[in-house]
């Protein structure tokens, strides 16, 4: 093959080629079509790596894989494809996750060049990490069906996948799921939640009953009066669980179907000032389930498939009756093995996604909001991004000609690319960046020390809270070890059973208050970080703002020369906080000052992808967490505009 590229390539180009040794993270839709022009363009020497099996669903794209490879792992058949491309090639495969410990720094070490072809911000963030600690070279890459981005990610020179904050996932506020939907996604996430309470896992804050916490509706007793007026033998589900009400009247579908669709709307009416300027939705009788469609004029036979015709009210309440008879079924056999089991959402199983189609579309036509079709609720529930195997061909082919670039250590060339879905004004498709984009000084990861200011009330949060909710899910680690500063106290440690008994302490029962300085340092990917704790009271348990905020500006902790006298608290406080990334959306957004971190109660996965999660968040904790950071900044730094852009919309995923 290397004769065959001869001649292709300039010479230089072509050495440096068969010298490099290379690592593809992904064998995914641009990971099959990396591999097959690695292997084409000459590369000898390739590492790849998958955790997945080939689904049926993957062939249309992935054409390294057959319907006779359906159930193999990924990483396998691609390297046996790849190598009847090229038999010179040597290819290694790994049916394993990059994040597994056995993939380390010296593993890492051994490669010229890593070409990310992931689909998760876990992985993409942990192969960052381990590229920057070993000084290697990634291109990271990522589509969204027409679009799609490649970028040089090397330590020093560009930066790192988690220089710059990324748009939030889409978020609903809370009580417009609950009170006040308007859109056919706000009926798909509630049904989504009322599956969990039903026979998934209980979450108490998926609640679907009515809010009566809802700030539109305060003052207005009437929802309280009618609760009250509503009999309690209906289930009041204020006062028992959903799941408990429902098993005790053995998912009797009409009792279901009259609480949710007529008792619980009639409680909404109630409370009158949601309405004011609103339709105000319409109870739904069992017995008299309309045959009409909303946004149908009358029930016409629609054509095309089942599941792209609009169902009538009343067909979805057989289909209700039918899949809460089917659901309840499965739940009470998997019980029969353990009684903690649940069901699991899934978009694929047939009565689960009858279910969230039924009673998305029977809410959808009592707000008056148009109905949708089961694929498309399909579609939207399971947050599905259609991926284009041409997009991906492009992003690929873009990947392989920057790792051409890196092994001719002409980085400086490898500007970010981005594939847009229209010609821009210059009439580009494929647009690159002005310049490599340089490192941001104050990154909470690729910065010479990397420092992160943690604000969080050290009288209520726990150890276990800090491990789980802070250093894994904010800050992405993997397994940390956390000493304090100054005493050397270890409050967390990667190693069983060594610090197990610190789990349920509260920070300040362990001496982290105001002021103390945490190492934190997670082996397994050779990174340490700084954490500066600064105590914020928050008024009560039921409070909705965030259980914690983390800010990344370094400057902010170095005193003033007038200050540095008293070297108190003040030293900790955010003056201008870096924002840190908020989803995995790609496109970065340089404009935000602060990271807001989304209370874990508000927090609503709705499928199963880690990057495609939706976030719940009440519209209000915007102001209070700007007004509670307000208190915490000093006030040299106090603008509107530093405190105003805390959540960025974005529906974009990669
Ligand atoms: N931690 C990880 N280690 C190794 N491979 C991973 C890891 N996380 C994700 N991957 C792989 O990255 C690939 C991403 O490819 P792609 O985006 O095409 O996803 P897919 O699962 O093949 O397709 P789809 O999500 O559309 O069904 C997948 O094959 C996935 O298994
Ligand atoms: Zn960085």
């Amino acid at each position: 093959m290397a004769a065959a590229v001869n001649g292709m390539f300039r010479e230089e180009l072509r050495d440096a080629i068969l010298r490099s040794k290379v690592l593809v993270v992904g064998a995914g839709g641009i990971g099959c079509e990396i591999l097959k022009n690695l292997v084409m363009s000459g590369f000898a020497d390739i590492e790849i790596i998958d955790l997945d099996t080939i689904d049926v669903s993957n062939l249309n794209r992935q054409f390294l894989f057959q319907k006779k490879h359906v159930g193999k792992s990924k990483a396998s058949v691609a390297c046996e494809t790849a190598l009847t491309f090229n038999s010179d090639a040597k290819v290694i495969y790994y049916h394993d996750s990059i994040t597994s410990p056995d993939f380390g720094l010296s593993f890492f070490k051994k490669f010229t060049v890593v070409l990310n072809a992931l689909d998760n911000r876990a992985a993409r963030n942990h192969v960052n990490r381990m590229c920057l600690a070993a000084d290697i070279p990634l291109i990271e890459s990522g589509t969204a069906g027409y679009e799609g981005q490649v970028e040089l990610i090397k330590k020093g020179l560009s930066q790192c996948y988690e220089c710059t904050p990324k748009a939030a996932q889409k978020t609903y506020p809370g009580c417009t799921i609950r009170n006040t939907p308007s859109e056919p996604i706000h009926c798909i996430v509630w049904a989504k939640h009322l599956f969990n309470q039903l026979f998934g896992e209980e979450d108490p804050d998926e609640d679907v009953s009515p809010d009566t916490a809802d700030p539109e509706a305060t003052g207005n007793t009437a929802g309280e009066v009618a609760l009250q007026a509503e009999s309690n033998d209906k289930g009041n589900i204020d006062r028992v669980s959903t799941r408990v009400w429902a098993q005790s009247c053995n998912y009797d579908p009409e009792k279901l179907f009259t609480k949710l669709f007529h008792d619980d709307i009639k409680y909404l009416l109630s409370m009158d000032n949601l309405w004011k300027k609103r339709r105000p939705p319409m109870p739904l009788n069992w017995k008299e389930l309309p045959d009409g469609v909303a946004g149908c004029s009358k029930d016409i036979t629609q054509p095309g498939l089942k599941d792209q015709q609009r169902w009538s009210v009343s067909r979805c309440g057989t289909i209700f009756a039918e899949s809460v008879k089917n659901l309840s079924q499965a739940l009470k056999a998997s019980q029969e093995t353990s009684p903690n089991n649940h069901l699991i959402w899934d978009k694929d199983d047939q009565y689960a996604m009858d279910f969230v189609a039924a009673c998305a579309n029977i809410r959808a036509h009592i707000f008056g909001i148009a109905q949708k079709t089961r694929f498309d609720i399909k579609s939207m529930a399971g947050n599905i991004i259609p991926a284009i195997a041409t997009t991906n061909a492009i992003i690929a082919g873009l990947v392989v000609l920057h790792a051409f670039r890196v092994l001719e250590n002409n980085l400086r060339a490898c500007r970010s690319v981005y594939l847009r879905l229209k010609m821009n004004h210059r009439n580009q498709l494929l647009v690159p960046e002005k310049a490599v984009n340089p490192p941001n000084p104050q990154c909470y990861v690729c910065a010479p020390t990397p420092q992160a200011i943690l604000a969080v009330d050290t009288s209520t949060m726990i150890i276990k809270e800090l491990e789980e909710l802070v250093l894994k899910n904010r800050l992405n680690m993997i397994a940390p070890d956390v000493m304090i500063d100054g005493t050397g106290a270890v409050v967390i440690s990667s190693e069983e059973g060594e610090t197990e008994g610190n789990n349920d302490k509260r920070l300040e029962e362990l001496g982290i208050k105001d002021g103390t300085i945490l190492k934190v340092d997670d082996f397994q990917q050779n990174y340490s970080l700084t954490v500066f704790i600064v105590h914020r009271e928050r008024p009560g348990l039921k409070d909705d703002s965030p259980p914690f905020l983390i800010l990344s500006d370094k400057n902010a902790l170095e005193p003033k020369v007038q200050e540095k006298e008293e070297k108190d608290i003040e030293i900790e406080k955010p003056s201008n906080g870096q924002a840190i990334e908020v989803s995995d959306t790609k496109k970065r957004k340089n404009d935000a000052t602060e990271d807001e971190v989304v209370p874990k109660k508000r927090k609503v996965e709705i499928n199963n992808a880690d990057d495609d999660d939706i976030c719940i968040i009440e519209s209000n904790d915007v102001h209070r967490i700007s007004s509670e950071l307000k208190q915490s900044i000093p006030k040299k730094m106090k603008s509107s505009e530093d405190l105003d852009c805390l959540i960025v919309y974005d529906d974009k995923n990669d």
